[in-house]
């Protein structure tokens, strides 16, 4: 597994390797040990799975301490570019994101630490994605921020109109707001 920084710390490529015969490809999608050893230790408990269409987003979700999740995400089929955004008020990235995409055929997966919110946006007509979580779902403390904030400056390469959100992602907070009313988000 070849792993790459991003401009956030902590924040990693990873690019597993690809065993491709006559027959297909086999590939360890994740190895605790290797993970320890090139990324950090921390045990995931929770494996998630969506699928959605083309132009849905969701996002920018996070959850609060205690139970803060640091994401390890892939795509199995399709194409979508993966963001995390550095919501830690005291970091020099404050409010910084990256933007990667992760498809089907490059098998790129992103690790995301805590404090950070994530989100993805589907360019493909349809994509599967797959992910780990090193702290259990509590919907008591999920927190989001706005995709659309100016401040973050996201590219999501599809024209607005395409973009599909839940209902719930079309009124979260902008980045600004949400430090002044959630408090502090880490
Ligand atoms: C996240 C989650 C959801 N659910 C249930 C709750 C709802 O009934 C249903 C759909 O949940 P939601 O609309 O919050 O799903 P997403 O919009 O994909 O949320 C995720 O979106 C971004 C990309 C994230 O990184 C988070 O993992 C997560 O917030 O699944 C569960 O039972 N367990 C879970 O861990």
């Amino acid at each position: 597994m070849h792993v790459i920084e991003t401009d956030l710390q902590g924040v990693v490529i990873l690019e597993p390797q690809i065993f491709g015969d006559h027959r297909g490809y086999f590939f360890e999608s994740f190895s605790q040990r290797e993970f320890a050893e090139k990324v950090c230790e921390t045990v995931f408990v929770q494996d998630n799975e969506s699928k959605s269409s083309y132009g849905v987003l969701r996002g920018l979700h996070y959850q609060l301490p205690p139970h803060a999740q640091s994401k390890l995400v892939r795509v199995i089929r399709g194409t979508v570019i993966d963001v995390a955004v550095d919501i830690r008020r005291e970091s020099p990235t404050f409010g910084r994101h990256v933007a990667v995409e992760l498809t089907g055929e490059n098998h790129r997966q992103l690790f995301i630490p805590r404090g950070f919110a994530h989100g993805f946006v589907v360019l493909s007509d349809e994509a599967l994605f797959q992910y780990k979580c090193d702290n259990f779902y509590a919907p008591q403390c999920e927190g989001a921020i706005a995709y659309d904030d100016p401040a973050l400056g996201i590219d999501w390469r599809l024209p607005a109109s395409d973009i599909v959100v839940s209902e719930k992602d079309r009124h979260h907070p902008l980045l600004r707001d949400a430090v002044l009313f959630n408090g502090v988000l880490y």
